[in-house]
């Protein structure tokens, strides 16, 4: 029987954004990238982010978090998932500490500092975003990575040939357009993930900024497609906006699952998002979950 057969995990979402948190605290337990092929696939916990908690390896931390897309794939940071587990983390009945407001997570790539705002809101310390082009990263050294040229042959709507790049402890591709709704992202998401610029492949955005202080986005994440909302996604829309002078600073970012606040903190030049959380339900794994994924 798989190992992780038995566990306990919580269902929850940020903003539509489907998070799977399992909590492996306190045991050397690891999820291969086929368990969280096979955990995607049940209906009860399926998720485009599952958040799986080790134990801290750096004092002054709470948790090692790893992070899997649907497609098994991991990558370094969530910021919808981030939220669902500092829930989690402080209000869980089995697996929280009521007394904290805060909390740090490790991820693979970095510090996550996380706030709780009030009972179903928190705001997450997302870092500095990383823009050089092999910090992307990208195939070429592209010395402006927020305009660069993208050629892709199937696409031929010139809008979609000029992204901005933004590391957010995860790749994202940002294009700003007149109107993000009015594109197949379902077609072109795979290609420009996918796109050989993009060695370690990308999270997509289409943005549309319809004010300085605001800005209307969908996204096609690297390895789990289309999603209504995407927290790293909305602070590199953000940085893409100030970094082409369209937008402010701050700005509330409407996502298909709802709206997050984004801040480009000029002091330390780190992203502050915050948005809420839901719980949805919790349940085990399964024992023939993991039977023919294996
Ligand atoms: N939904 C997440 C981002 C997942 C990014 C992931 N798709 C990747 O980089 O591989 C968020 O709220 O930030």
């Amino acid at each position: 029987m798989n190992a992780l057969a038995t566990r306990r995990f919580l269902k929850m979402n940020g903003l539509g954004n489907q998070i799977t948190v399992l909590d492996l605290r306190g045991s050397q337990l690891r999820v291969s990238e086929s368990d969280a092929r096979a955990i995607a696939a049940q209906p009860g916990a399926r998720f485009d982010q599952l958040m799986v908690l080790h134990d801290a390896t750096t004092p002054g931390t709470d948790a090692y978090v790893r992070i899997y897309n649907t497609d098994g794939s991991e990558a370094g940071a969530c910021g919808n998932g981030t939220r669902c587990v500092a829930w989690a983390m402080m209000a869980d009945p089995a697996m929280g500490d009521p007394s904290k407001t805060r909390l740090t997570l490790q991820t693979k790539a970095g510090l996550l500092p996380a706030v709780r705002e009030s009972e179903f809101v928190f705001t997450v310390d997302m870092g500095a975003p990383r823009l050089a082009w092999d910090e992307i990263p990208l195939a070429e050294p592209f010395h402006d990575t927020a305009h660069f040229e993208l050629q892709i042959g199937p696409i031929d709507d010139p809008i979609l040939h000029t992204p901005c790049a933004v590391n957010m402890g995860n790749p994202h591709a940002v294009f700003f357009v007149d109107d993000p709704y009015r594109f197949n992202l379902e077609q072109i998401g795979p290609l420009l993930e996918n796109h050989p610029i993009f060695p370690d492949r990308a999270n997509i955005e289409l943005a549309a900024v319809t004010a300085p202080d605001h800005i209307v986005l969908r996204v096609w994440e690297r390895g789990a497609g289309i999603t209504q909302a995407c927290g790293s996604g909305a602070c590199a829309a953000l940085v893409a906006a100030v970094r082409r002078e369209l937008s402010a600073r701050k700005a509330v970012v409407s996502l298909p699952g709802g709206d997050l606040t984004i801040e480009w903190r000029e002091r330390d030049g780190h992203v502050l998002m915050t948005g809420p959380v839901a719980f949805e339900w919790e349940g085990v794994l399964e024992p023939d979950w993991f039977e023919r994924a294996a």
